[in-house]
């Protein structure tokens, strides 16, 4: 680590403690709690970065009472969009594989993992972007807490399948013969808070966005792609290039390689949002990668955020877990998984020495710390 630290010239003040992202709080008096977490949202993230309360909200998306189900009209894959008591809103996932499936075939095979839902929001904290909306882990009772609640459009989607209760629901890849059924009537999936209706999300196409056919993509054939998207209007300002490369960090440390559109907020100054990190975790044998191609590729990168991979370096895995340790499905990630993603930030480290090596450290390294710029 030292090393890393001697080499990029970064001073080692900027000590990053982790033991703080595990605070948690008992509230004696009574909180709005679902207030309190609407109130966290703002451009530039959508939790804090120490947040006590974080822990009673993810408990709160465990255990509470569910008061209508519905289809979202929105994307591919199959989900429940929730109504919790207190009108919060929810986005459900269901279980498709067990922790240790291997999923074979391209960075964008398989249904959603549910897992990875979970383990995103919590890396997106560790390393410190807070900008995946809050996720966590719930069993549903399909006949008692959903279908008694549900519209008519998903519960006409509901069937058995000998003892167990099953859905397709409604989404472009739902189909009646690929529905998602529970064990008797429990259901597994990840359960995300749903974002504050008054911050309007928009979505955008990833410069680097995959063609999920034979064909190569720009990016893919042209090494100085990043000098063409840097002349594009939303990147002339550089700021928007910079959420992307450390959501390439991000998507290459969970293996999620469908990132295809990205969303952020309707705010001039919001930031890249990690939202839908559900295609992540596939095989722990295997990085891809040229998810790291807008980090390879531009060689610019904020240096706030490189400290914070340094300080991770070797300990990725253990922090990771730490912190899923009170989720009411650990283990969320098998060891095979949180050892591949401290291998994988070694080759982070490394792509970003290499790009210092071929350009130079001022080159790459962006200052947004006081005195610098604010981006
Ligand atoms: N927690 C949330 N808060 C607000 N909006 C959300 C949230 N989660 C998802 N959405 C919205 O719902 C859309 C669909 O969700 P998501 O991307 O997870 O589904 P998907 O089926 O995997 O989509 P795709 O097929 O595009 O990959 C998102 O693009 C976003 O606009
Ligand atoms: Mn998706």
């Amino acid at each position: 680590m030292d090393a890393f630290y001697n080499e990029l010239k970064l001073s080692k003040k900027y000590i990053h403690n982790f033991s703080l992202l595990l605070t948690k709080t008992n509230v004696s008096y009574p909180v709005d709690l679902w207030s309190v977490a609407a109130k966290w949202v703002n451009a530039e993230q959508v939790v804090p970065k120490y947040s006590p309360l974080l822990h009673n909200i993810l408990q709160k998306l465990e255990l509470s009472k569910i008061i209508a189900a519905d289809i979202l009209p929105k994307g591919s894959q199959l989900k429940i969009l929730l109504t919790l008591e207190g009108h919060q809103k929810a986005l459900f996932k269901p279980k498709w594989y067990e922790r240790n499936t291997i999923i074979e075939g391209t960075v964008y095979s398989g249904k959603d993992r549910h897992n990875g839902e979970i383990a995103a929001f919590h890396l997106s904290r560790l390393l410190e972007l807070n900008r995946a909306p809050i996720v966590s882990g719930r069993i549903l009772n399909l006949d008692t807490e959903i279908l008694p609640v549900s519209t008519y459009d998903l519960s006409r989607t509901f069937y058995k399948n000998g003892n167990n209760t099953c859905f397709y629901g409604v989404c472009i890849y739902c189909k009646p013969d690929d529905g998602v059924c529970a064990k008797g009537s429990f259901l597994e999936g990840s359960i995300a808070l749903w974002l504050p209706n008054k911050w309007e999300t928009r979505r955008a196409r990833h410069p680097w966005q995959r063609t999920y056919n034979k064909n190569q993509a720009m990016w893919e054939m042209y090494t100085e792609y990043c000098d063409v998207i840097k002349k594009a209007k939303p990147y002339k300002d550089e700021r928007k290039l910079l959420d992307l490369v450390e959501t390439s960090v991000f998507d290459f440390l969970i293996d999620n390689g469908d990132r295809h559109h990205y969303e952020h907020f309707s705010h001039e100054r919001s930031k890249v949002l990690l939202i839908d990190n559900a295609k992540s975790f596939g095989n722990p044998y295997v990085d891809h990668i040229d998810i790291l191609a807008p980090l390879y590729q531009c060689c610019r990168i904020r240096e706030k955020f490189v400290s914070v991979l340094i300080s991770l370096k070797g300990k990725l895995g253990y922090w990771l877990q730490k912190l899923m340790e009170s989720c009411s499905l650990a283990p969320i990630l098998t060891k095979d998984h949180l050892n591949a993603m401290d291998r994988r930030l070694n080759s982070v480290l490394a792509t970003i020495m290499v790009c210092i090596k071929s350009k130079s450290i001022d080159e790459v390294l962006v200052m947004t710390r006081f005195p610098f710029s604010k981006i």
